[in-house]
C-alpha cells in the first residue's frame, strides 16, 4: 500500500554521524511511518543507539538530512519534540534517590507548564501505567534500590506516561525476564495497533524481533545492509552476512511467529 506523507514521521537521507573523527553511520536513508513497529538490529557497535539518538535529536547529522514530520529535526523545539518522542535509553540512570513514583511524573514534564503540577488527568494517568508495568507495588522505594529489570519497568512506565506519538526503545527489555520481554511488549504492541503508536526499537533478540516488529532495518558498520517487512528480511543469508553466524528461520505454530536458530560457523 501506498503511504500518504502524512503517514510519513521521519525522512533521513544520505545522514553521515562521526564522534570526532570516528565515523559511525553512513549513507542512510531510512523512512518510517506511523502505527508500525521497527525494530532496529546489529553487532555491538554498529550504530543502533547513535541512530535512535539521532531520531530524537539527541545527536545531530553531520551530513545528509532528518526530517520529522516534514520539518527538519533541527528546526522542532525541543519540548515538542519531548511532547512527541519519548526514549527509553539503554542504561536508565536516576543520580538522586527519587522514589519509583516521583520518577514516572517525571514523564509529564513536557506537558506541563513551567510552575504548573500534575493535574488529576495526570495523577490518574501515571497510576494506570504503573499499575500497567507492575511498579505499583514498589512506589515509594527509591529507584537506585530497584533491580535492573525494575528498573526497566520503570523507565518504560515513565516513557508511556509521556503520552508520545513515537516510543523509541533502546534494549529496553534485555534486563527483563520473559514475562515480562514478552507481555510488555504485547503491550506496547496493543498501542501500536489500537493508538497509532509507533516504536522504534533497537533490539538483540531475534526472536523477539519476529514477534514484536513489522518492519526491520539491520544495521553493520554504520550501515544499513537491509530493511523491509519482517517476514521478508529475516532471512538466514541476511543474518549470516550480519552477525557472521549460520542461522536457520523456521515458522513456529506455538508462539505463532518465525523463530531463529543459530551457531557459529564451522572452524
Ligand atoms: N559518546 C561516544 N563517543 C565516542 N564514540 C562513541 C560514543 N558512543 C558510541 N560511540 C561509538 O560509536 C559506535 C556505535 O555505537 P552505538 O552505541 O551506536 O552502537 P550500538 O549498535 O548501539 O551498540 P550495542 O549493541 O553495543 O549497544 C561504537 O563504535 C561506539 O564505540
Amino acid at each position: 500500500m501506498d503511504r500518504t506523507t502524512s503517514d510519513i514521521l521521519w525522512q533521513l537521507e544520505q545522514v553521515d554521524f562521526s564522534y570526532k573523527d570516528q565515523p559511525v553511520l553512513a549513507e542512510i536513508d531510512l523512512t518510517l511511518s506511523s502505527g508500525k513497529c521497527y525494530g532496529i538490529l546489529g553487532p555491538n557497535g554498529s550504530g543502533k543507539t547513535t541512530l535512535l539518538d539521532l531520531l530524537c535529536g539527541l545527536a545531530a547529522a553531520d551530513k545528509g538530512e532528518i526530517r520529522y514530520r516534514e520539518t527538519l529535526l533541527k528546526q522542532w523545539q525541543a519540548r515538542e519534540l519531548a511532547q512527541r518522542i519519548a526514549l527509553v535509553p539503554q542504561d536508565f540512570q536516576v543520580r538522586f534517590g527519587f522514589s519509583v513514583r516521583e520518577v514516572v511524573e517525571m514523564g509529564r514534564h513536557p506537558h506541563l507548564g513551567r510552575f504548573s503540577s500534575l493535574t488529576e488527568q495526570g495523577h490518574a494517568l501515571v497510576d494506570a501505567v504503573m499499575a500497567e508495568m507492575g511498579v505499583d507495588g514498589f512506589a515509594t522505594r527509591s529507584v537506585t534500590r530497584l533491580s535492573g529489570g525494575e528498573k526497566q519497568r520503570v523507565a518504560v512506565a515513565r516513557a508511556l506516561v509521556q503520552d508520545p506519538e513515537v516510543l523509541l526503545l533502546d534494549e529496553a527489555t534485555s534486563n527483563l525476564d520473559i514475562y515480562h520481554s514478552l507481555s510488555i511488549l504485547a503491550l506496547i504492541h496493543r498501542r501500536v495497533v489500537g493508538q497509532g503508536l509507533t516504536v522504534v526499537a533497537a533490539i538483540h533478540d531475534l526472536n523477539l524481533a519476529a514477534y514484536f516488529c513489522d518492519e526491520l532495518i539491520f544495521l553493520k558498520n554504520g550501515r544499513i545492509i537491509c530493511q523491509g517487512p519482517t517476514d521478508e528480511v529475516l532471512r538466514p543469508h541476511v543474518i549470516e552476512e550480519v552477525y557472521g553466524v549460520e542461522a536457520q528461520v523456521r515458522e513456529d505454530a506455538f508462539s505463532a511467529c518465525n523463530q531463529v536458530s543459530y551457531r557459529l560457523p564451522a572452524a
